[in-house]
C-alpha cells in the first residue's frame, strides 16, 4: 500500500484463495473449451477448403455429425465453466470474503466486464475504482467477484434455504462443505448440510464463521442458527415452534442476534421503501421540515445530526413510522404511504411470530410475550418502523460517522439493509468489533434493552454501529423495525427459566443502575431525551 499525494492507493495483486481442487476443474474445464475452440475452427476450415472432395465422396453425412459432437462440447464445456464460477462465487459470497479490498468491491464496479474489455485496470486503486461501471444491486449475482488472499470476513451465521437461491444440488453442496471445511479449516469456516423435507424445503446449508472466536467447537456451531420454518402455516406444530425457539435463543444469548431467511418479506418491499425515502431526501429542506419529529412523540422525519448516540456528527436521514396515524409525504410522493403500510403489516407479523416462539424459548405460556406487545403499531405502543438513508461518503473523515455506538431500546430490532455495507457489531462476550455483511433478503434479528433486562442479561442488548465506508459507496439504506411493549408494561426481570448456559455478559446501560422500576414508556422517553437534540 503506498500513500501518494494523501490518496491511498493499494497496490495488491488479486490471488486465489481457492484450494487446487478448483483452480485444476476450473483448468480443466478452460482447456476443454480452447481445445474444442480449435477443434471446430479447424474442422470448419477443412469443410470450406475441400467441400467437393467431401461431398463428392459422399462424406458430409460424418462430417455434420462430427460438427454436432464438436459444437455440442463447446457449449458442454462454457457451461461447466459458468456453473464452476458461480458455484465458487457463490461460496465467496456466502463466505463474504473475498474482494480486492473487501467483499463489498462485488457490489462497486462490474468486475466481470471490466477483466474482459479492459486492458489493465488497477482496482486496487481508488479513484480507478470510482471511474469503473457501477454494478446494480440485481446483477451482481450473475457477475464474478474478484478474489482475494486472505479473507476479510466477518462473523455471519446463517441458514441458506435451498428454494431461496443456492442453486445446486445436495451432491454438489457437500463437495463444497468438504472443500471448504477442509481447505479453509484454518480460517475458521464450517459448514454442514440438513435436509429438511418436512418443511417443503430440499436442503439448507449451515455456515459459520467466526474471526473473533480461536476455534468454534462443534457445540458453539450448532448453538448459532436461527431460522423461521412455519410462516405460511397458521397453526404450527408445537414441535416446530419449539425447534425455532430454542435456535433463536441459543443465537440470541450466543451472539446477541439472529440472521433470519426465509421469513416472508420480498426484497421488492423494502426497495420501494428505499426508493420513497430517497425522493423524500431530494425534496427542497423547508418542505422537508413539515414532516420533523415533534417530541414527545417519535413520529416523523429526523435531520442529519439530529439524533446522536455518539460525540461525532452522524451523517443520516431516518423517517420514523409510529403507526398512529402520524403524516406522512403522500402528497409529495405518491406512494410513500403504501410503501411504509406494506412494511408495517409484514413486520407486525413477522414480529409477532418472534414473540411467540422467544415466548416458547423462555419456557413460558405461548401468548406470554404477546400479552405485553398486545398493542404493536396502535395507541399505547410505541414500536416504530424507522427508514434510514446515509448519503454517500467518500472517504473516512475525523468526528464523522454514520451512526455512533447504541444499543436499541425496546425487545428487539428487525433490521434489514442494502449492500452497501457499513454496520458493525459487539459480540457481547468480547470487545472487538464485527462487520456484518449483507445477504439479499435476509433480516437481521437483535436483542434490545428492554429483553436483555426481562432477562437478566442472558439475552444480552447488542451494541452495534454504522461506520463510514471504505470505498466511496452508493449510500446505505436500512429498515429497521423496533418491536416494544406496551406503554405501562413494567421492566422488571421476569421469572423466566433460560435454558440456555448462563454467561457473563457486558452490561448495557440499563442494567448498570438499580432503579425504581419504570414502565416501558418512561424508559423510552428518557433514552429518547438522552439522544434528541432540543
Ligand atoms: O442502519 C442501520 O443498519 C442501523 C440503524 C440503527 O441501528 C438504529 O437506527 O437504531
Ligand atoms: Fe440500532
Amino acid at each position: 500500500m503506498t500513500e501518494d499525494d494523501g490518496s491511498l492507493s493499494y497496490y495488491k495483486r488479486i490471488n486465489c484463495i481457492c484450494g487446487w481442487e478448483v483452480k485444476f476443474v476450473y483448468g480443466v474445464a478452460f482447456t476443454l473449451a480452447v481445445f474444442e475452440a480449435k477443434r471446430l475452427l479447424v474442422l470448419s476450415l477443412e469443410i470450406l477448403a475441400e467441400w467437393q472432395v467431401i461431398y463428392f465422396a459422399g462424406g458430409s453425412q460424418p462430417v455434420a455429425f462430427t460438427l454436432m459432437d464438436v459444437t455440442l462440447g463447446l457449449s458442454c464445456a462454457l457451461i461447466t465453466i459458468r456453473t464452476i464460477c458461480k458455484m465458487i462465487d457463490e461460496i465467496q459470497f456466502m463466505l463474504q470474503c473475498c474482494g480486492h479490498t473487501s467483499y463489498a468491491d462485488w457490489f462497486l464496479f462490474d468486475w466481470q466486464r471490466d477483466v474482459i474489455f479492459t486492458k489493465k485496470v488497477d482496482y486496487a486503486s481508488q479513484e480507478e475504482m470510482a471511474t469503473q461501471s457501477r454494478i446494480s444491486d440485481e446483477d451482481y449475482r450473475y457477475r464474478g467477484v474478484p478474489f482475494k488472499d486472505e479473507p476479510i470476513c466477518c462473523f455471519i451465521f446463517l441458514l441458506y434455504h435451498h428454494n431461496i437461491g443456492f442453486n445446486v444440488n445436495e451432491r454438489s453442496l457437500s463437495e463444497i462443505s468438504n472443500i471448504i471445511n477442509h481447505r479453509c479449516s484454518r480460517h475458521r469456516y464450517r459448514i454442514s448440510l440438513k435436509r429438511v423435507e418436512k418443511f417443503n424445503t430440499k436442503c439448507s446449508l449451515m455456515l459459520s464463521y467466526n474471526p473473533q472466536i480461536d476455534t468454534i467447537s462443534d457445540q458453539q456451531q450448532s448453538s448459532v442458527k436461527a431460522e423461521l420454518f412455519w410462516r405460511t402455516e397458521r397453526c404450527p406444530q408445537k414441535g416446530v415452534v419449539k425447534q425455532v425457539a430454542s435456535k433463536l435463543l441459543r443465537a440470541l444469548s450466543e451472539k446477541g442476534l439472529a440472521l433470519l431467511v426465509n421469513h416472508g418479506i420480498p426484497e421488492c418491499k423494502m426497495k420501494a421503501a428505499y426508493r420513497a425515502l430517497d425522493a423524500f431526501c431530494e425534496l427542497p429542506e423547508e418542505t422537508r421540515a413539515k414532516y420533523e419529529r415533534v417530541s414527545p412523540a417519535n413520529h416523523g422525519y429526523v435531520k442529519p445530526g439530529m439524533e446522536k448516540f455518539s460525540d461525532e456528527k452522524e451523517l443520516r436521514h431516518a423517517f420514523n413510522v409510529t403507526g398512529c396515524e402520524g403524516i406522512l409525504p403522500e402528497e409529495e410522493i405518491h406512494g410513500f404511504r403504501s410503501a411504509v403500510e406494506e412494511l408495517e403489516r409484514d413486520f407486525k407479523q413477522l414480529s409477532t411470530m418472534l414473540l411467540t416462539a422467544l415466548s416458547v424459548g423462555l419456557e413460558q405460556s405461548h401468548d406470554f410475550l404477546l400479552s405485553k406487545h398486545a398493542h404493536i403499531l396502535g395507541p399505547g405502543n410505541a414500536s416504530t418502523l424507522r427508514l434510514l438513508y446515509y448519503p454517500p461518503l467518500c472517504a473516512p473523515e475525523q468526528g464523522l460517522t454514520r451512526c455512533g455506538v447504541h444499543c436499541d431500546y425496546g425487545t428487539f430490532t428487525l433490521l434489514a439493509q442494502d449492500c452497501e455495507g457499513g454496520l458493525e457489531i459487539q459480540t457481547p462476550h468480547g470487545e472487538r468489533w464485527s462487520r456484518v455483511g449483507h445477504l439479499p433478503g435476509a433480516i437481521l434479528v437483535n436483542t434490545g434493552e428492554l429483553l436483555a433486562h426481562w432477562t437478566k442479561g442472558q439475552l444480552p442488548a447488542l451494541r452495534h454501529r454504522v461506520v463510514m465506508p471504505e470505498h466511496c459507496g452508493r449510500g446505505r439504506h436500512s429498515i429497521a423495525f423496533f418491536v416494544h411493549p406496551d406503554d405501562d408494561v413494567a421492566i422488571e426481570p421476569l421469572d423466566t427459566k433460560i435454558t440456555v448456559a448462563s454467561q457473563e455478559t457486558t452490561p448495557c446501560r440499563l442494567q448498570k443502575k438499580k432503579r425504581s422500576v419504570l414502565t416501558a414508556y418512561q424508559h423510552l422517553q428518557r433514552r429518547f431525551r438522552e439522544t434528541y437534540a432540543s
